[in-house]
């Protein structure tokens, strides 16, 4: 015992055991004003209870931490008498379970995670419900109360019957006769041969354990047998005894505590925690995870709904509302031409001859206009420039369209003439638009409008004369598209771009949340102290993420492109390969999220967040406004 305090010598000598755990010289420092181990010496004798006792905040979570495994010393040596994780069972301090797995669920999981066939686990579920008196074991976890979950907890560590028992508060939130009853049975546990090193804060429960360690200030006061330790203390309880013991050490030197972890020489080559080699990826732990992750699904199903409802809600209602060329759009008409004739309306029979020679009978503002009209667009009659200007800037329309006087002589006499037209006819015979682009999307769709109107009821004019419609085109000819159709909506091509969309972001969230769920809830670090590897939940989570994947795929896919018929034209094997690469590179970034991230709000932010962003840089939304 190196780290008696000064002043104490032991008034008996305990006969020698086998050490089952030993900690030699251990330090762990938070950070420089947080040193919680400082040289700790601890020697846990194979066979019997030792009980860890101290004040809260002492260090005893973080020394049992690093027994199992669950994390590192910045120095010294543990030497642990396990061959494989089989012999070690952990109770935390916290529960770290998952709450909606039931107590059966549980004892699977972890039994199946240390290698126990389906017939033990339900033989020693059995077993442990009459020993800790659980609930019937189709509850679940949440519907426990807080004493019932932690004897659930326990239940774990015992399952698998291990040679080496190491329990953080056991008993906390337990009624006196279950704890009397849990602590009897740790008795005949050691009397098997087994070990079991057990933190409480009912100092006097502790009376019952084979050996005392007394820790406080980041080393042990004192480690021997409760009888022992209060002859030498001259105390009548354990209690007494350990205020005597840190009353010695408070006495005797102020400056020991740093000292001692001072002094130590750093080793380069020592265990700085529990080292099983339980290979870097087994097919069993995998499955357990598989197991686990189906079962948590398959419990939670409003939320397996949500996950299959979302992409198909999600793309019905894109398809419903975005993308589709709006209809009834209105463009305000001013036609001198028509007011200058005084025959009132347009009517069909103002366009149905030649205007090259019959300038007086025929109006083709009126046929423009009525091209117009059949492009679905609301036609608003105004008589001077200035009240449908005002028009437009209250909204009440898109556009303005102004015919001069004279429009149709002078269109005629710009064909006829050709190069000879006077500038007064080119002047009369050019169409004044003025269009509201304050959207920019409706106003090049009516900008769109006004010219391919122009150009159209210029062919049907020219064909009415026998003269080639090509006449009256701008002098370039638009072939067949080299991809998509001449009349492609927008909802056409951002079909497949919404598809990617879904597909990158739907496993980033799923992935991230539940990544972060078992991480806040410590349930990653319990289910690394029993064994499995990072490389095992990464394989597992990847199978599960991408059967949901190509479940909501295939649903996004169906709506788009089977019930509102979109026009798909790729090649299968592509598509699916693509597809699920995006699925893939989400659930990476979801991985990542949930590493990084310490709570679910900094992960919403980021996985939200990215996603706009990397929609702008991976140019998405730039397309999308090309397309428009
Ligand atoms: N991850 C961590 N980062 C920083 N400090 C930590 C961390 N974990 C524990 N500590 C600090 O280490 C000290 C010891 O904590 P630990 O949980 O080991 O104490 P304990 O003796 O188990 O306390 P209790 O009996 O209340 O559970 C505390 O001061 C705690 O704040």
């Amino acid at each position: 015992m190196d780290d008696i305090a000064p002043g104490l010598t032991a008034v008996d000598t305990p006969p020698f055991r086998e050490p089952a755990v030993m900690v030699r010289d251990a330090v762990k420092i938070y950070d420089k004003n947080n040193v919680v181990l400082r040289g700790l010496n601890m020697t846990v004798p194979k066979g019997q209870i030792y009980g860890l006792l101290g004040p809260s905040g002492c260090g005893k979570t973080t020394l049992l931490s690093a027994i199992v495994g669950r994390s590192e010393l910045d120095s010294g040596d543990i030497m642990v008498k396990a061959f494989k994780r089989e012999d070690i069972g952990y109770m935390p301090q916290d529960l770290n379970l998952h709450e909606h797995l039931t107590i059966l669920q549980t004892f699977k999981f972890y039994g199946r995670m240390l290698n126990m066939s389906t017939e033990t686990i339900l033989e020693r579920a059995n077993d442990l419900m009459t020993l800790l008196e659980l609930p019937p074991n189709d509850r679940l976890i949440e519907s426990l109360s807080g004493g019932q979950q932690r004897r659930v907890s326990l239940g774990v560590a015992l399952l698998h019957n291990p040679i080496i028992l190491i329990l953080d508060e056991p008993t906390v939130g337990l009624d006196p006769v279950l704890s009397h009853s849990i602590w009897n049975h740790l008795i005949s546990f050691a009397a098997q041969g087994k070990t079991i090193i057990i933190t409480t804060h009912y100092i006097e429960e502790a009376r019952q354990a084979n050996t005392i360690g007394m820790m406080r200030g980041g080393v042990l006061l004192a480690e021997e047998s409760p009888d022992m330790l209060m002859a030498r203390c001259n105390a009548v309880t354990l209690e007494e005894a350990f205020l005597s013991l840190s009353h010695k050490q408070e006495t005797s030197t102020n400056t020991k505590i740093d000292d001692t972890y001072k002094k130590l020489t750093y080793s380069k080559k020592t265990n700085k925690k529990l080292n099983i080699d339980d290979g870097f990826f087994r097919t069993n732990r995998m499955n357990c995870l598989l197991y686990k992750n189906v079962s948590l699904l398959w419990q939670q199903k409003p939320f397996l709904g949500f996950l299959f409802l979302l992409p198909l809600v999600q793309t019905y209602f894109f398809n419903l509302a975005i993308g589709h060329d709006p209809k009834g759009l209105s463009i305000a008409i001013v036609n001198k031409e028509l007011q200058q004739r005084h025959i009132g309306e347009c009517k069909p029979e103002f366009y149905q001859g030649c205007f090259l020679n019959n300038t007086h009978d025929v109006l083709m503002s009126c046929a423009y206009v009525e091209k117009m009209h059949s492009k679905s667009m609301k036609i608003l009659n105004y008589n001077d420039v200035d009240t449908a200007l005002k028009a437009v800037k209250r909204n009440d329309a898109w556009g303005l369209l102004y015919f001069p006087t004279n429009y149709t002589t002078s269109l005629a006499a710009r064909f006829v003439n050709a190069t000879r037209t006077s500038s007064l006819d080119v002047e009369l015979s050019t169409v004044n638009a003025w269009i509201d682009l304050s959207n920019q999307y409706i106003g090049n769709m009516v900008k769109s409008s006004v010219i391919y109107g122009m150009q159209q009821y210029l062919g049907d004019a020219l064909t009415n004369c026998n003269v080639s419609t090509k006449v009256g085109n701008i002098p370039i000819l638009f072939k067949t598209p080299i991809y998509g159709s001449v009349d492609t909506t927008f909802i056409h091509y951002a079909s497949a771009s919404i598809l990617c969309l879904c597909c990158y972001y739907l496993p980033v969230l799923l992935t991230a949340g539940l990544i972060l769920t078992e991480k806040k809830g410590g349930i990653m670090e319990r289910m690394m102290v029993s064994g499995i590897k990072f490389t095992e939940v990464m394989a597992s989570s990847c199978v599960m993420q991408m059967t949901i994947h190509a479940i909501q795929t295939a649903i996004s896919m169906y709506v788009m492109y089977v019930h509102f018929d979109n026009p798909y034209n790729g090649d299968h094997f592509t598509t699916v390969l693509i597809l699920l690469l995006i699925g893939m590179e989400g659930m990476i970034f979801g991985f990542l999220i949930g590493a990084v991230c310490k709570d679910f709000v900094f992960a919403a932010y980021l996985g939200a967040g990215s996603n706009i962003m990397m929609s702008f840089t991976c140019g998405e939304f730039f397309s999308w406004n090309w397309c428009s």
